[in-house]
């Protein structure tokens, strides 16, 4: 049986239309969903092994992107909206009815991506946003339950439907942490 990843990969990567102009992200409640509204298209779409990021029933992965924060609104129904943890640095903003993560921001400004938010592409109500590029944090599905002896199978997976497995972020996200990081002392 094919290693199970998430359910907007499983069957291979959707590309993205290259000229997505933005959409609605919809949480899971029948009635009086919350909607986000995000102008443009997202940016450094990845699939996300570890525990604190939103993954849908069933799915190993998350599949999570930034925005920048000024692209984000709440259209319908924020006031269902709280916050996961509020002394995590993504602050994560979830439906209290369905669970659901709508948009996780920074608000400490000397983060490398203070200005980002993070959103779940698969909540758009439209299609043709950027697919995912790489995967990141897939040592840390074992923390949700995964078998050490599961990872070479999930790695390979990944790797075949065209995700590189990370076990920090991509290289060109850490050394543009490290060159935020460097300026910063220099400064
Ligand atoms: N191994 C940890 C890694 C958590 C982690 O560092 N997640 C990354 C990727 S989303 C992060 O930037 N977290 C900041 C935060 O969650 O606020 C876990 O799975 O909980
Ligand atoms: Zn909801
Ligand atoms: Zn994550």
């Amino acid at each position: 049986m094919t290693v199970a990843l998430h359910p907007s990969i499983d069957n291979g990567l959707k590309q993205g239309s290259g000229s997505f102009a933005g959409g609605t992200l919809v949480c899971k409640c029948k009635d009086q969903p919350v909607k986000v509204g995000i102008k443009g298209d997202v940016a450094h779409n990845h699939a996300c092994g570890c525990t604190k990021c939103w993954k849908p029933q069933g799915a190993t992965f998350s599949v999570v992107a930034v925005v920048p924060r000024q692209n984000v609104t709440v259209l319908e129904n924020g006031d269902k909206l709280q916050i996961v943890d509020p002394s995590a640095v993504i602050q994560r903003h979830a439906c209290k009815a369905c669970g659901t993560h709508m948009y996780g921001r920074i608000e400490n400004k000397g983060h490398p991506f203070y200005g980002l938010d993070f959103i779940h592409p698969e909540l758009f109500q439209e299609q043709g946003s950027q697919a995912p590029q790489f995967a990141a944090f897939v040592s840390s599905v074992i923390e949700s339950g995964v078998k050490p002896e599961q990872m070479a199978g999930i790695r390979a997976r990944l790797k075949e439907i065209g995700l590189e497995p990370y076990d920090c972020l991509s290289p060109a996200l850490m050394d543009a942490i490290a060159t935020h990081v460097a300026k910063a002392k220099a400064a």
